[in-house]
Parts: C-alpha cells; sequence; structure tokens
C-alpha cells in the first residue's frame, strides 16, 4: 500500500515542465536521437505538444512510424490541436544508426538537404551494459553508439546549428559517469570488457564532449548543456538478464521507485525549450536544476584529448 500511494502522489520534485504554453515551440526544428522509445520518447511526445517540428532520428523505421503514430493519436486524445492546423508540431521520421558512421552521414546529408534550419540537437540515444559487441566500424558498442556516433552527428549539423542560432544542444548522459574513466590506451576494449565500466566510461565522454563543445562554441549563441534523467523506467535494461522467477519484483520495485518516462524527461524538455535556460552552455543538469560534477569530468586536458582522438576515429581527419 505504502508503495502504491508513493506512485500515486505523482511527480512531487519531478515538476513537469513547458504546460503552460503551447506555443513555446512553435517554429523550431527539433532532432532527437533514439525517439522511439523511452525518455526520447517522452521528450518528443512534449516538444511535439509545444509545437516544434521533431524529427525522430530512429535505427529501426517501423518502430519508429508506429512510436509516431501512437505519439499522435495520443496528442489527439489530449484535445491537442491537430498538428499542422496552425499550431505548429510536426513528427518526421529519419532512420539514423549510431553504430555505422556511413547511416549517420546518410541522416545528415538529407536533413542538411531538406531542412533550412536546426533549432535544438538532442543526444539522446543510449545503449547500456550490451554484452561486447563492436559497431559497423569496428568500435566498442557502448563508446561507439552513445559517444562517438552523437560526436560525428553533432559536429556534421554544427554549421547549420550555428546558422540557426539561438540554438540548443542537449546531451543526456547519466550519474554512472563518476564510475568511468577515458583510458586511452583501450578504447575498444579489445584488452579487457567490462560492461559496467564501459557504459560509465560513456557517458563520461558525453560529458567531456560536451564541455569542450560548449568552450569551442563560446560567441556563436549555439549553446551545449549535459544532464542526468535519474533512474527511469525505460526499454534501457533489455540487455539486464533477471531470471523470470524474481522478475515480478523487479518490476514491483521500478515501478515503486523508477520514474515515469515523462518526469525523466523533464531536464531535457527544459534544456531544449525553457526560456530560463537561454544563454546557459556547458553545464551539467539534474531535475531540472544545475549539479555539480567531480574533478574528472571537468578535466580540459583530458576533453581536448578525447576530441583530438574521437575526430580520427571517426574520420573527421586521417
Ligand atoms: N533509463 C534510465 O534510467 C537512464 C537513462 N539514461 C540515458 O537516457 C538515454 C535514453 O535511454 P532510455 O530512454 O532510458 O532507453 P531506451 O532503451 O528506452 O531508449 C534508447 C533509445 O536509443 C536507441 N538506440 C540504441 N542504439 C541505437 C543506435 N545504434 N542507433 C540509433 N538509436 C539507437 C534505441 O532504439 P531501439 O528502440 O531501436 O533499440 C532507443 O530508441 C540513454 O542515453 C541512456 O544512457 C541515463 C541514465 C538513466
Ligand atoms: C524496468 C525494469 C528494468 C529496467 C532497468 C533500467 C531502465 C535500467 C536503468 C539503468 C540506468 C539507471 C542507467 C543509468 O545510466 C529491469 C531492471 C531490467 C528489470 C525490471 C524492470
Amino acid at each position: 500500500l505504502w508503495l502504491a500511494a508513493r506512485r500515486l502522489k505523482g511527480p512531487g520534485v519531478r515538476q513537469l515542465h513547458g504546460g503552460g504554453n503551447p506555443s513555446l515551440m512553435h517554429g523550431k526544428t527539433v532532432v532527437i536521437t533514439g525517439a522511439n522509445s523511452g525518455l526520447g520518447r517522452a521528450t518528443a511526445a512534449e516538444l511535439l505538444r509545444l509545437g516544434a517540428r521533431v524529427i525522430m532520428g530512429c535505427r529501426d523505421r517501423a518502430r519508429a512510424e508506429e512510436a509516431a503514430g501512437q505519439l499522435l493519436r495520443e496528442l489527439r486524445q489530449s484535445g491537442s490541436p491537430e498538428p499542422d492546423a496552425g499550431a505548429g508540431g510536426e513528427l518526421v521520421v529519419k532512420e539514423l544508426d549510431l553504430a555505422s558512421l556511413s547511416s549517420v552521414r546518410a541522416f545528415c546529408g538529407e536533413l542538411l538537404q531538406e531542412e533550412s534550419r536546426l533549432d535544438v540537437l538532442i543526444n539522446n540515444a543510449g545503449v547500456f551494459q550490451c554484452p561486447y559487441m563492436k559497431t559497423e566500424d569496428g568500435f566498442e558498442m557502448q563508446f561507439g553508439v552513445n559517444h562517438l556516433g552523437h560526436f560525428l552527428l553533432t559536429n556534421l549539423l554544427l554549421g547549420l546549428l550555428k546558422s540557426s542560432a539561438p540554438s540548443r544542444i542537449v546531451v543526456v548522459s547519466s550519474k554512472l559517469y563518476k564510475y568511468g574513466d577515458i583510458n586511452f590506451e583501450d578504447l575498444n576494449s579489445e584488452q579487457s570488457y567490462n560492461k559496467s565500466f564501459c557504459y560509465s566510461r560513456s557517458k563520461l565522454a558525453n560529458i567531456l564532449f560536451s564541455r569542450e563543445l560548449a568552450r569551442r562554441l563560446e560567441g556563436t549563441n549555439v549553446t551545449v548543456n549535459v544532464l542526468h534523467p535519474g533512474i527511469v523506467r525505460t526499454n534501457l535494461g533489455r540487455h539486464i538478464h533477471i531470471p523470470l522467477l524474481v522478475r515480478p519484483l523487479f518490476n514491483l520495485v521500478s515501478w515503486a521507485f523508477f520514474k515515469t518516462p515523462l518526469e525523466g524527461a523533464q531536464t531535457s524538455i527544459y534544456l531544449a525549450s525553457s526560456p530560463e535556460v537561454e544563454g546557459v552552455s556547458g553545464r551539467y543538469f539534474g531535475d531540472c536544476k544545475e549539479e555539480e560534477l567531480l574533478p574528472k569530468a571537468m578535466d580540459e586536458s583530458v576533453a581536448r584529448k578525447l576530441w583530438d582522438i574521437s575526430e580520427v576515429m571517426v574520420g573527421m581527419l586521417k
């Protein structure tokens, strides 16, 4: 009963943002990676409701079309104005596999041809503690998708973000960055693979990347901020094996204690849309508030070295 009461009490400090102004994002174009599921889907739903043209960058077109259809149905059922009927709001599905640099290049090529502006880029997609796997280009999967794929994507879209300024880049990291290190001598984890360490390393890379990019973008009116969403009930745990018998217990615990995707997406939505963070850049947020980082996430020399190596790895510098 206590668990149920706690759950039903609602979001509490996990305050819902953006509800007040249905045209806050009218005329703005937003790209969200991994928008078919979990936090990305909830972020897309809310920004669509706020009038944005939302481009869903997803690796599986069928899953993405299905999610887009559901989002539009939910929007209609909530009584919000029909997308495209003067109130803004539009959903576009595009294929983007962050585990393939050629897919990232194709996605950006198409986007640069078709879109005249880009106001917000949300680097949200992620893989969590998968077995040892490599991306199409031979990178360890978690580092490859969570960091390198987004590194190339962001760099290829920077020109459009700059020409659309003021514009924003929002990066979804995790508090688990605390358990990672950038071990430059084995970025592909060929000497040893620890799935928890590699996830944390990729999330630390997200923060170092965001801070280095914010430094490089000073004076351009393009801001970059990074966030942790808290613990959220999504599909992220798909690679965690939980024996069938204890699954109901885990489900109960997650139902009672984890945030819902909409609650977890609040900081992404806030950083993408709120006038409160206009001009704010290079910061780390949780629950829509700025938080402190450990020194290892603020190390400028590691951030620069990671940037330089990432450029070579994704083929921006030969
Ligand atoms: N849930 C949580 O508690 C926490 C989540 N995060 C972060 O939040 C972000 C969103 O995760 P969450 O919503 O929880 O998890 P989900 O698994 O629900 O969503 C992850 C999304 O990323 C997509 N994705 C995975 N691999 C690729 C790829 N190669 N190319 C393109 N898209 C890909 C997935 O696509 P598909 O559906 O096709 O697999 C899915 O759309 C991640 O960056 C995660 O690290 C951080 C801290 C806590
Ligand atoms: C819902 C649910 C699960 C989801 C796990 C998730 C969503 C893990 C989140 C990971 C975090 C916190 C990552 C931080 O960066 C389990 C445990 C697989 C099984 C029980 C039901």
